[in-house]
């Protein structure tokens, strides 16, 4: 992860429409400071699956379970009343209907109609085709290499969270989250580090969720977390941007704005926990911070959000 947190940092120094609020001399410290302040060291704990949406029975069938999740945790926007809980909890009941659901020839098979009537959504998903094809890549990927089983791909990791992320990156195509920024190649790994931190979330540490190394992972750069950080002042737009937000315009995948609130929201995460370290000598999660913003990000609908046809996050 040492890609993403560099990879961010540069595109944060190099940045055209969007700023950060520390370090940066064209930006006064108010916001990152402010935030710190606030929370005076201790960042308001959100317990993992605190919507209760998530399939768990502590065993490598909740490995499967996230993984698949995981492969499929992209672009919901579109549809407004699809989120994210509908896809956790829509699998979830897939898999306690059907406990070889998610099996690795089975996924090789699905159908978008088929995919639609396991998550018991009445209409296309957004990007069906997309989704589609990641499950066949998951089910082939697992069947070729790890016996069919995400758990086997979790065990090969010696409890690394590094190396897992560069495991799943190097066998699953779908999720190389990266582009190319100012001629520079920006590493985000949205999908990858989140399965790592949902494995660590739902197993509370132990057995398939401990990490020696879950420090080393970055925020999500999602399309929640950047607006809470635009709203908490930590993130600054350009007018042009702050106008094609407002209005719900798209914002294509890889542009120079797409990229920089992506990676301006890993390297202000970073800021944070740095300024908490120094203010309060605590040494924060990237996650935990993450799942905090998050979580005040989805309570506020009226949050406007950028627009990105994307299968990354
Ligand atoms: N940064 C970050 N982004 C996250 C999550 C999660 C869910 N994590 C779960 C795991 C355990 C917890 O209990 C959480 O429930 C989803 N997303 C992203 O949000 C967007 C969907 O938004 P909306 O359309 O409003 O549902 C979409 O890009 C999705 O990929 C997170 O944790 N961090």
């Amino acid at each position: 992860m040492d890609d993403v947190r560099e990879t961010s940092a540069w595109v944060a120094t190099h940045s055209s429409h969007v700023l950060v609020d520390s370090s940066d001399s064209r930006v006064n410290n108010a916001g990152i400071e402010k935030v710190v302040e606030n929370i005076q060291g201790s960042i308001p704990k959100v317990e993992w699956d605190y919507e209760g949406i998530h399939y768990f029975d502590n065993g490598p069938l909740s490995v499967q379970y996230l993984f698949v999740l995981d492969a499929l945790n992209f672009c919901f926007w579109p549809d407004k009343d699809l989120n994210y809980d509908h896809l956790a909890s829509g699998l979830k009941a897939a898999l306690q209907n059907d406990k070889s659901a998610f099996d690795a020839d089975r996924l090789q098979k699905y159908t978008g109609p088929e995919l639609r009537e396991l998550l018991k959504w009445p209409r296309p998903l957004p990007l069906e085709d997309e989704r589609v094809r990641l499950l066949h890549e998951v089910g082939f990927e697992l069947e070729r290499n790890f016996g069919g089983k995400a758990s086997n791909l979790v065990e090969s990791c010696g409890k690394s969270a590094a190396k897992l992320v560069a495991l799943v990156t190097r066998h699953f195509a779908g999720f190389r989250d990266h582009s190319v920024y100012k001629g520079h190649q920006v590493f985000l790994y949205k999908r990858a580090q989140i399965f790592v931190a949902d494995l660590w979330g739902a197993f509370k540490g132990q057995g398939y969720g401990e990490f020696y190394d879950i420090g080393s992972i970055t925020m999500f750069a999602d399309y929640v977390v950047p607006a809470v950080l635009e709203q908490l002042g930590v993130l600054k737009y350009s007018s042009r941007l702050a106008n094609i937000i407002e209005t719900n315009n798209e914002i294509s995948s890889g542009s120079e704005e797409e990229v920089e609130l992506r990676a301006c929201s890993v390297y202000a995460v970073e800021k944070m926990k740095e300024l908490i370290r120094i203010k309060s000598g605590k040494q924060v999660l990237s996650v935990e911070l993450d799942l905090w913003l998050w979580s005040v990000g989805v309570q506020c609908p009226a949050l406007q959000h950028h627009r990105t046809l994307s299968i990354y996050y």
